[in-house]
């Protein structure tokens, strides 16, 4: 019999198409629209992305109990109330809340507010200006752009057994239901810390694999010491410089076996050897790749599985008529949630500019139309206990930049606010100062409750204050911010 032909479904046009409802594609459709363009959004699992289901939101809430209980120890008269384990089915309960249950009803309704179209679906690019959705189902015409914000995803280093062996990624470490008797964490990057700090604190034995020498290897190094410190006082088996040469899991579900290139000697294969770690669960935090294998960009010259290579104002180089955008992670200028954010705000304003023929857009640096503090402020807070924040360049990156510069440090525990946020407080802190501007290039803060620090210095490096206006910018006493008093008093002489 012969098949009943279909008409194919008429293109439904928009000014503006979006794929991928992540933080940065919400907010990007939402610029849009208040800029009087109609948008719609294409997304094939949740609307709201990684990051409220299985990155910043789950993870935060599986590390806030874990700092307020090491805050509450360190204050006299409250070390008695806080004894003890943490209550793990309240935390994963709480967490399960934090990600909504893996139900994104409530962002829905958000788009539907907002007045932005949603299609759920796989889309692809179909050549210039088209989105096919689930292999033709639907296909979406765009008149002014097509912006995508499909972010990334992990990656799983070639190591032999390892992709068998089915280990933790994000999203398993961030929504499992239960804690594993003994975790294996490989990396020594933010989700690996992050997530061995929860873990460890929630009753896993935790293992943390690095190959290099230390943890947080892109901030200053004090940072990655003073979180190695207190990982390895909580009881985290920290191990750098080793190498995971094969991993084994016989059963589904059951133990698995991590064989270490380890100095000291090498596990034999087969059997386990001296150094091979028998686990119950391994998590793979070594990074992330963009998810852009599978989304058409053959279709308009560019390779599948590579990051977008933008402009200032996130738009694709190299794709004639200049209608494609990248945003968010998966441009990989900075992967965090509010860079996306704010990459998604200015390439909407741009995106509608062009849209309204504007001749020359603001495309010098801080301008309107300029993504810049994803290059030059990016604060970010490691949500660790001592927590690690910092903003624009360490000494490191200023020395690379060709930077004159000078490096002043201050140990935050001398600070009268710090020393009655925590009995002993440990802590520190650096600011990076270009000597030819007299501005600030970088900061970094180590210690706890610092992370409502960072935002000062944020505005301290994308403002480029002067040294000497800063020094008028008094931080009320007895507060941690007296950390940049000291630090001023210690620059000026
Ligand atoms: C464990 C962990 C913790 C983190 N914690 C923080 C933190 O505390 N603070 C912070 O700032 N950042 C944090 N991040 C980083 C943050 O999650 C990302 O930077 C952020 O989610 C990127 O947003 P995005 O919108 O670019 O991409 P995503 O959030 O990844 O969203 C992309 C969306 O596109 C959809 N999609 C993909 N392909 C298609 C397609 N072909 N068709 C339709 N839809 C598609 C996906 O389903 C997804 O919904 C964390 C990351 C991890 C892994
Ligand atoms: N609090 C936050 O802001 C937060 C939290 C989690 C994640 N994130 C973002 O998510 C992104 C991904 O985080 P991530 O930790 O996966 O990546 P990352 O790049 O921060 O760290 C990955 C680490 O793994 C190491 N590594 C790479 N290959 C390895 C291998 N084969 N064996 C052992 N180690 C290896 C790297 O040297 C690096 O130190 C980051 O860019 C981060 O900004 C942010």
């Amino acid at each position: 019999m012969a098949a009943t032909p279909t008409t194919p479904a008429a293109d439904e046009a928009y000014d503006v198409i979006v794929l991928g409802a992540g933080p940065t594609g919400e907010n990007l459709a939402d610029r849009a629209h208040a800029a009087g363009l109609s948008a719609v959004i294409v997304e094939s699992e949740l609307v709201g992305g990684e990051c409220s289901y299985w990155a910043c939101m789950p993870s935060k809430a599986l590390l806030r109990p874990v700092t307020a209980r090491s805050d509450a120890r360190r204050v006299p008269g409250l070390q008695g109330a806080a004894d003890g384990s943490l209550d793990a089915p309240a935390v994963l309960t709480h967490r399960d809340a934090v990600a909504a249950h893996w139900k994104d009803d409530g962002q829905v309704r958000w788009l539907d507010s907002a007045g932005i179209d949603l299609v759920r679906g796989h889309g692809r690019l179909a050549g210039p200006r088209r989105v096919v959705v689930d292999d033709g189902e639907r296909t979406l015409t765009a008149r002014h752009a097509v912006a995508v914000c499909t972010g990334s995803r992990p990656v799983l280093p070639p190591v032999p057994g390892l992709a068998e062996a089915r280990p933790w990624t994000s999203r398993a470490a961030t929504s499992s239901q239960a804690v594993p008797g003994h975790l294996v964490v490989v990396g020594g990057g933010v989700v690996g810390v992050e997530m061995a700090t929860a873990w460890r604190a929630l009753g896993a034995s935790v293992t943390l694999l690095v190959r290099g020498d230390g943890l947080l290897p892109r901030m200053e190094p004090f940072a990655g010491q003073l979180v190695a410190a207190a990982l390895t006082e909580a009881g985290v088996d920290l191990r750098t410089g080793t190498e995971v040469r094969e991993v084994r899991r016989e059963i589904p579900g059951g133990p698995v076996t991590v064989v270490l290139d380890a100095p000291g000697g090498p596990g034999g294969p087969g059997g386990a050897g001296r150094d091979d770690i028998v686990a119950d669960e391994l998590l793979i935090a070594t990074g992330r790749a963009p998810r852009t294998a599978d989304i058409g960009l053959e279709t308009v010259g560019l390779a599948p599985g590579s990051w977008l290579d933008v402009d200032d104002t996130c738009r694709v180089s190299g794709v004639t008529g200049g209608w494609l955008y990248g945003v968010g992670d998966v441009n990989h200028r900075a992967l965090l949630t509010h860079q996306g954010k704010y990459q998604a705000r200015i390439a909407g304003a741009a995106i509608a500019a062009r849209a309204r023929g504007v001749p020359i857009l603001e495309s010098d640096p801080w301008g309107a139309h300029a993504a810049t503090a994803d290059t030059r402020a990016v604060p970010q807070v490691v949500f660790t206990d001592p927590e690690a924040a910092s903003v624009g360049l360490t000494a490191a990156a200023a020395e690379r930049a060709g930077h004159r510069f000078q490096v002043v440090d201050q140990d935050l525990g001398a600070v009268a606010g710090a020393f009655l946020y925590a009995d002993g407080y440990r802590g520190r802190a650096r600011m990076i100062v270009d000597l030819d501007r007299e501005v600030l290039l970088g900061a970094t803060f180590v210690g706890p409750g610092v992370s409502e620090l960072l935002h000062s210095a944020t505005v301290a490096v994308a403002g480029e204050v002067p040294i000497e206006r800063l020094w008028h910018a008094v931080p009320a006493y007895p507060t941690i911010s007296e950390v940049w008093l000291r630090l001023l008093e210690t620059y000026r002489g």
